[in-house]
């Protein structure tokens, strides 16, 4: 028999083709499996407009089958076929497809989308074989050849029998290597969970013969094993199912199955497009935050088919990070695909897709804020770290999309509320939206700063996560307001009836003030009478964009580089401390100097911040108590 070589450039092609565009052995079952999808499809279109034929589905299916003692592997198809011309043509030319011409020469309708379309997909057989069979008998034709090749060296053809139209592909699996096991891919176990995995939604039944124990007959205890043929392809995907058809129960069964996390979604949200670009996706918000979520680990993505064939399992361009939570799945008939499947050569519909994405789970998120409140507290108790994350990064450019879904405790609703609720009952002569940063609700509620602003009746919003007053900078403002510190230096609240007493008080008292400052040296920028003070006798403020809680954060990051706030000492001088402080400074400057590093270290400890000298802080209280 006449030895054939593949062309010159196929060969190269070929060498390239086995060794490169691949990363997964794996995907070779998955191209043989298109092919056959694909060549039971051209009966279909066939049947379409040759009256003389009828499609009856039954009689179409792909099946695999394993030899292990002779380390063959095989899959069937009931297609079209080829005959010893297309076997040449398309097989012994790489990179020429049969499936691409099929599809320019007949009309594609009904979604039936033939999948093949560069022609090589075919040699990826060779990942795992040493030798490939193709037996082929064409369509009206009764005749059936066979096509065998080893690779780069070349292929043969023979006139051979088969009985039924349709292609058997046989798989001389490889002998395992150092690196390589290879045995697997006769393993009834490996096949099946490569077959759900890349070609569960193949249209047609993929069928496999599984062996299954089973009661012995006439026996209770003694089991034998038994074969069954079994599809193992779902075939028909969820997303292309009638949302009507389908119940909450079906969605939650489709997140478990694939394993999206162990809690329920939240909100399902089901799309089938039919505009510029065509696609149907199944999108899952989750309620409960994976354990890897903030952390590098973590994956973000979509998973992405094409025609019902996986392409790519966490497609991470079609999430923004800041919804990067999102699970769920993208089928599209319209991406351009590479050769391998594996990147996306042109991102445009990709690009298209994500910003279409972007919008609905943004819509649904705030439909479920507006019309299922406690559901999205749940939500934002997950997540809503990341959606501040969100307006932190990109320098803001995301603030737009992710602002009216941001949430804060409030100190007048005891709960958490949104910005728009609290601009819009903000008081008249209320000019800033107030906050207050630290740990935990519980401190934030007992911080002195507050005091002020709470007694004019202005409501603040606690920020206990260490993201909440980055986010806030980047902002900016909300609806035209301004958010502010209620421990800055400048609180913008003006105190009428104080006004000039305070500025007395700080003149008469300059000189003490500047010897407290002169004792603590440069660990404050400057000590002065507190504006916002009223039952508590001392605090810190800061001047400048750097809040105390913000340095603490910058501090506590890896490479920090010991930022610093500019920290004001405010003494509360209608406290009954400040009476005792003066009367050191009058008459004992030991006893001032104690006081003043007491107060200094009180207002650290009141921020959460840690003293320098704590032994020494407890030797100057012990100091005091004598
Ligand atoms: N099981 C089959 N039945 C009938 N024709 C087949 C079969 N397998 C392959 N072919 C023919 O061989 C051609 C080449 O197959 P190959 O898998 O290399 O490329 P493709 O499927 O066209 O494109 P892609 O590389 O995108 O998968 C196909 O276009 C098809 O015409």
């Amino acid at each position: 028999m006449e030895k054939k070589q593949f062309k010159a450039e196929s060969k190269r092609l070929l060498e390239l083709m086995i060794n490169s565009i691949y990363t997964h052995r794996e995907i070779f079952l998955r191209e043989l499996i298109s092919n056959s999808s694909d060549a039971i499809d051209k009966i279909y279109y066939k049947a379409l407009t040759d009256d003389s034929l009828t499609f009856n589905k039954d009689d179409y299916y792909i099946k695999i089958a394993s030899d292990k003692e002779n380390r063959l592997l095989k899959i069937y198809d009931t297609g079209i076929g080829m005959t010893k011309e297309e076997l040449e043509n398309n097989l012994g030319v790489i990179a020429s497809s049969g499936s691409l011409k099929f599809k320019e020469e007949n009309e594609i309708k009904d979604g039936h989308d033939i999948i093949g379309q560069f022609g090589v997909g075919f040699y990826s057989a060779f990942l795992v074989a040493d030798t490939v069979t193709v037996i082929s008998k064409a369509f009206g034709s009764d005749k059936a050849y066979k096509w065998e090749s080893k690779g780069v060296d070349g292929y043969t053809i023979e006139e051979c029998e088969k009985n039924y139209v349709g292609t058997e592909i046989i798989l001389k699996i490889k002998e395992n290597t150092e690196d390589e096991n290879f045995d697997k891919y006769l393993e009834e176990y490996m096949l099946r969970s490569i077959i759900k995995k890349y070609s569960d939604f193949i249209r047609y039944p993929i069928k496999m013969d599984v062996t299954t124990k089973k009661l012995k007959e006439g026996s209770k205890e003694e089991y034998e094993d038994y074969i069954e043929e079994e599809t193992i392809n779902s075939m028909v995907p969820i997303w292309k199912k009638n949302k009507q058809e389908l119940t909450k129960e079906d969605y939650e069964n489709f997140y478990a199955e694939k394993h999206y996390g162990f809690d329920k979604p939240i909100k399902h949200i089901h799309l089938s497009v039919d505009g510029m670009i065509r696609y149907n996706a199944i999108l899952f918000i989750p309620e409960k935050t994976p354990f890897d979520f903030y952390t590098k680990e973590y994956e973000k993505g979509l998973e992405l088919y094409s025609s019902g064939v996986m392409i790519m399992e966490k497609c991470s361009d079609l999430l923004p990070d800041y919804f990067g939570f999102v699970k769920g799945i993208v089928d599209s008939e319209d991406l351009s695909l590479n050769i391998s499947r594996e990147i996306l050569q042109h991102d445009r519909q990709l690009k298209l897709i994500a910003k279409n994405i972007k919008n609905k789970i943004k819509n649904e998120l705030k439909n479920i804020l507006k019309n299922e409140r406690e559901k999205y507290e749940e939500f934002y108790k997950s997540f809503g770290r990341q959606l501040k994350y969100g307006v932190y990064s990109d320098f803001g450019s995301n603030k737009e999309v992710l602002q009216d879904l941001l949430m804060f405790y409030s100190s007048k609703e005891k709960k958490m509320v949104t910005l728009d609720e609290y601009v819009s009952r903000m008081p008249e002569d209320q000019k800033y939206i107030y906050y207050a940063a630290g740990e935990s609700i519980e401190r934030i509620e007992k911080l002195p700063q507050t005091e002020l602003v709470l007694d004019k009746g202005y409501e603040i919003l606690y920020f206990t996560d260490d993201i909440d007053e980055f986010a806030i900078r980047m902002l900016m403002n909300y609806k035209g307001k301004e958010f502010k510190s209620v421990s800055s230096g400048d609180i913008g609240i003006d105190i009428d009836e104080n006004e000039n007493s305070s500025s007395v008080d700080e003149q008469e008292n300059k000189e003490l003030f500047e010897y407290m400052k002169e004792t603590l040296s440069d660990k404050v920028k400057v000590v002065r009478a507190s504006k916002r003070l009223k039952n508590h006798p001392v605090c810190l403020s800061n001047e400048g964009d750097i809040t105390i809680e913000m340095e603490k954060i910058l501090n506590s990051m890896p490479n920090s580089q010991g930022i610093k706030a500019d920290k004001v000492l405010e003494i509360n001088i209608n406290h009954d401390v400040f009476k005792s402080l003066k009367n050191a400074y009058e008459n004992d400057k030991e006893k001032f100097k104690l006081y003043t590093d007491l107060l200094y270290n009180q207002a650290l400890l009141i921020e959460g911040l840690t003293i320098s000298d704590p032994v020494e802080f407890t030797n100057n209280i012990c100091k005091i108590m004598k």
